[in-house]
C-alpha cells in the first residue's frame, strides 16, 4: 500500500510562495501528471512533497506524515528523480545505480545478489547496459537523464517523483522509460507523480492530471476533462487541438 495525499501544501523560497493549497491524493498504484506552463511551481511542488524544501500542509504515505518517518524508511517509500541532477564526480553508471539501493543494504551496507539483480534489469530495460562501466560525466545528456532515472527506481520506493522524466530523451527512449514506469504499477503497486511537459504523453500515461498554473490548482481530473484547447489556451497562451489516439487518449497537437 502506498497511497499519498498532500493537503493544503504550500512551499517557496525566502519567504516568497510559490505553490499554495494544493491538495491531491494519488491511490496506491495510481499516476498523477502534474503540468503547467513554466514557472507553475511544478518542480517546487515535487520538492516539497519529497521533502526537499520547506512547506506548509501535509504530505501523508499511507496517513503517516512522510516528515515524520525514520531516514531510511522514508528512503524506501519515497524516490526522486531531480529535473537537473547534482551527479557526484568518478562514479561509473554502475556504482551510480547501485546508489539507488543504499536504503536496502543490512548493517554492512554490501549490496547482495538481488541488488545488483534490480540494477542490472534497469541498466537492460533503460538501455544503459552498453554504458554500465563508463563515468558518468562522459555521458550524454540523454544517457545522463537514464542513469539518473535508473538510480531513482533502483530505490524500489513505493512512491516514485519525477520531475521531467524525458527531458533530453528521444521519443524512443521516452517511451522505453515510461512503460518502464507504467510495468511498476502494474507489478508493484508503485504510485507515481510525475511533471511532464508533453501534455500527450502526460495524457496517455497519468490517469489523472492536476495543472497547476501560478502555484494554484487550476483543473484536476483525467487528461480528456483537463487537456481541452479551451483549458491550455487559457493557461499556456497556446494555440492547439485536441486530436484523439487510437486509444481515446487526448494528443495535443499545436497549430499555426
Ligand atoms: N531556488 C529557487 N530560488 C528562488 N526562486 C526559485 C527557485 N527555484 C524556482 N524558483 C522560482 O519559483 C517559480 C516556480 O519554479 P518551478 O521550477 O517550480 O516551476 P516549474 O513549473 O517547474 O517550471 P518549468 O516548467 O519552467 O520547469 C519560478 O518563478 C522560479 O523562478
Amino acid at each position: 500500500m502506498s497511497r499519498l495525499e498532500v493537503r493544503d501544501l504550500a512551499a517557496g523560497y525566502r519567504r516568497r510562495a510559490v505553490v499554495s493549497g494544493v491538495s491531491a491524493t494519488v491511490d496506491t498504484g495510481g499516476w498523477l501528471g502534474i503540468i503547467g506552463p513554466n514557472g507553475a511551481g511544478k518542480s517546487t511542488l515535487l520538492k516539497a512533497i519529497a521533502g526537499l524544501l520547506g512547506h506548509s500542509g501535509q504530505v501523508l504515505v499511507d496517513d503517516r506524515p512522510l516528515a515524520s518517518l525514520p531516514r531510511r524508511e522514508r528512503a524506501r517509500t519515497v524516490a526522486y528523480a531531480p529535473q537537473i541532477p547534482q551527479l557526484p564526480m568518478g562514479l561509473t553508471v554502475t556504482d551510480y545505480v547501485l546508489l539507488g539501493r543504499t536504503p536496502h543494504l543490512g548493517p554492512l551496507g554490501w549490496e547482495g545478489r538481488s541488488d545488483l539483480d534490480v540494477v542490472d534489469d534497469l541498466l537492460t530495460r533503460l538501455d544503459l547496459t552498453g554504458l554500465a562501466g563508463r563515468q558518468l560525466h562522459t555521458l550524454s545528456g540523454g544517457e545522463r537523464q537514464r542513469a539518473v532515472l535508473a538510480r531513482a527506481l533502483a530505490q524500489r520506493a513505493s512512491v516514485l517523483l519525477l520531475d521531467e522524466p524525458t527531458t533530453g530523451l528521444d521519443i524512443g527512449h521516452a517511451q522505453a522509460l515510461l512503460d518502464l514506469v507504467d510495468e511498476l504499477r502494474g507489478e508493484l503497486g508503485t504510485t507515481v507523480v510525475s511533471t511532464l511537459h508533453d501534455l500527450t504523453l502526460a495524457a496517455q500515461y497519468a490517469e489523472r492530471v492536476l495543472l497547476l498554473d501560478d502555484g494554484e490548482v487550476a483543473a484536476e481530473g483525467t487528461p480528456g476533462e483537463v487537456l481541452t484547447p479551451a483549458a491550455l489556451a487559457e493557461r499556456y497562451t497556446a494555440r492547439v487541438t485536441v486530436l484523439r489516439a487510437p486509444d481515446g487518449s487526448p494528443v495535443i497537437a499545436p497549430i499555426r
